[in-house]
């Protein structure tokens, strides 16, 4: 319930007392042992009602709970009144409070017409509509550059949710892709990124997408200014700028202060947050690069998804199941992390997106009345396309110190079968073994087995695996726009059942403020040593030694 800690619900104090109790007796390989059903009771097939092919398998049997344990943080839900505010979120409530807006990412995708009662949600498909006919006018040609060329390339300028999920998306649906145009995405200020960029673009043929939700972001609007100029330097004519600029934003006003005709803007709403925007005119790119048809069917995969969580019993919910497992861990287990790792090239940046997807909606210390938590919140989330990772850090996730819980994907099938498919077959054989290594370990025994009665006892000690450490498995036929879309919705709602259940709001993002003012008050005083004023001796420093060197 909001304004309740979560440590005050009965669920919570008797899941701490579970874990006091059992945690040291909690062996995956005594659980797997005592119960030959255990893959059977704990893991399910997820099937869309809209469309059966998209489908994939949740494994979550290799996790250190039992059904007394599961039962315990399906009780935390209810109790926390997760479902209610399941609702509020579905019925257009104004869940994010700190900002009294309603948090609607779901009203962007909403295929079976639910009822939802905010202005602006009428104009969904006005806005989809912008999106398809545009994208087909480029793709086809029919658009002209200033010159009466076609567009060959895309530049989109955005940063945070106006660029990490065009980013994953693109990167994931690229073998939709239409591949003789080029997409390219500039987010840092680092004036690097944009020159690097304009380098290999060419003024005649190239799109720019500004993206930005409030059209104020610093980076964006200078990257975009930075792009103009560079146009301008080619095309001359400030006329020219209408079949090269457009903008995907919330600020009209600000828009076409830029010099962006209001014809070329693609509208969203406030209430569409950033980390959850893809859905909307911010993922105009993705659509561009895979088509109209094909965005639709990432949103349809999405749309699958919310229903799946709108409509599920808890026990069956899988974004409730991902979520309370999470939980275990982070509040009784005391892991820091959540490892996610796609055993797909196509979703190399998938741990990035939902980086910011997790991190900024639930790293908050505050609860929404303002209450200061006592235990623990958002998870770090990191990761690496499989097996990348495992020549990497995977060293620390089996015999480190530390546990991580992670969460393997993996297409059983590949969109790039060569050689047979025996690349792909080498790949999943990584991916069922990782988990099953984590798990089930190699004990001293067995190492003494292998390496004989006259191996020094270092060296077997420095050979066990203690495993033990839990996982997830998601298994999916093959990465389709509708299946992305659903692992996508699928820890949208992990995010926001966590959220509910720590009483937090993550819809604002409060936290990524304080560094902007202070740069903006930084950026005034970079010229003269004298300018420098207001700062701890160690800042000041940091800029004395930069003006030293600076130059023009
Ligand atoms: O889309 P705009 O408004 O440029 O914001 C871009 C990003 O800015 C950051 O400061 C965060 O607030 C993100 O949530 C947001 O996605």
């Amino acid at each position: 319930m909001p304004g309740t800690l979560a440590s005050e619900y009965t669920a919570w104090k008797k899941l701490q007392q579970i874990y006091d109790e059992q945690h040291s007796k909690l062996v995956l390989k005594d659980l797997f042992a005592q119960d030959p059903d255990r893959f059977s009771k704990f893991s399910k097939e997820y099937v869309s009602k809209d469309d059966p092919a998209t489908t994939f398998l949740l494994d979550y049997s290799k996790n250190l709970v039992t059904e007394t344990i599961l039962n315990a943080l399906f009780e935390l839900v209810r109790e926390a009144g997760v479902e209610q505010e399941r609702d509020a979120l579905f019925s257009g409530k104004h869940i994010n409070t700190s900002e009294d807006r309603a948090v609607l990412h779901v009203a962007l995708r909403n295929f079976s017409g639910w009822k939802i009662p905010e202005p602006g949600v009428e104009d969904v498909p006005k806005v989809l509509d912008h999106i398809r006919s545009f994208t087909n006018a480029v793709r086809s040609g029919e658009w002209k550059g200033y010159t009466g060329k076609p567009i060959k390339s895309i530049v989109n300028i955005g940063i945070g949710g106006s660029d990490l999920g065009p980013v994953m998306v693109t990167e994931a649906l690229k073998p939709y892709s239409k591949r003789d145009l080029e997409a390219y995405f500039v987010s840092n200020i680092d004036g690097t990124h944009i020159a690097e960029t304009l380098r290999v673009c060419d003024p005649e043929t190239t799109l720019f997408i500004i993206a930005s939700k409030t059209f104020t972001t610093q980076e964006t609007i200078t990257n975009a200014e930075s792009a103009r100029e560079w146009f301008l330097g080619h095309a001359k004519d400030k006329a020219h700028v209408a079949k090269h600029f457009v903008a995907l934003s919330t600020n009209t006003k600000a828009v076409t202060g830029f010099g962006i005709s209001a014809d070329n803007m693609f509208q969203f709403w406030d209430w569409v947050g950033g980390r959850y925007s893809l859905w909307s005119a911010i993922g105009l790119s993705i659509a561009l690069v895979i088509g109209y048809e094909n965005f639709e069917a990432l949103l349809r995969g999405a749309h699958g998804m919310d229903k799946h969580f709108r409509e599920t019993p808890l026990e069956s919910n899988l974004p409730v199941i991902l979520a309370v497992l999470g939980i275990w861990y982070n509040d009784f287990y005391g892991a820091q992390t959540h490892c996610l790792l796609p055993y797909d090239q196509y979703l190399h940046k998938f741990a990035d997106y939902f980086q910011q997807g997790d991190m900024e909606s639930n790293g908050k210390f505050v609860t929404k009345s303002g209450q200061r938590v006592n235990y623990q919140t958002g998870p770090i989330i990191w990761g690496a396309a499989g097996t990348n990772g495992q020549h990497s850090f995977y060293q620390l996730l089996h015999q480190g110190t530390k546990l991580v819980p992670a969460d393997f994907l993996a297409p059983a099938t590949t969109h790039n079968p060569i050689a047979n498919s025996k690349h792909h077959r080498i790949l999943l054989s990584n991916f069922f073994a990782q988990p099953e290594a984590l798990a089930f370990g190699k004990s001293e025994e067995q190492v003494r087995a292998e390496l004989g009665t006259s191996a020094p006892e270092p060296l077997v000690k420095s050979k066990v695996f203690e495993g033990n450490r839990p996982s997830n498995s998601i298994l999916f036929p093959l990465l389709t726009p509708a299946t992305l879309g659903a692992l996508i919705a699928l820890y949208e709602h992990k995010i926001f059942v966590q959220g509910a259940i720590w009483g937090i709001n993550s819809y604002d993002q409060m936290g990524v403020e304080l560094g902007k003012v202070l740069a903006k008050a930084i950026l005034a005083q970079l010229e003269k040593p004298s300018d420098v004023k207001g700062h701890d001796s160690s800042t000041a420093g940091l800029i004395h030694y930069y003006q030293k060197y600076r130059k023009e």
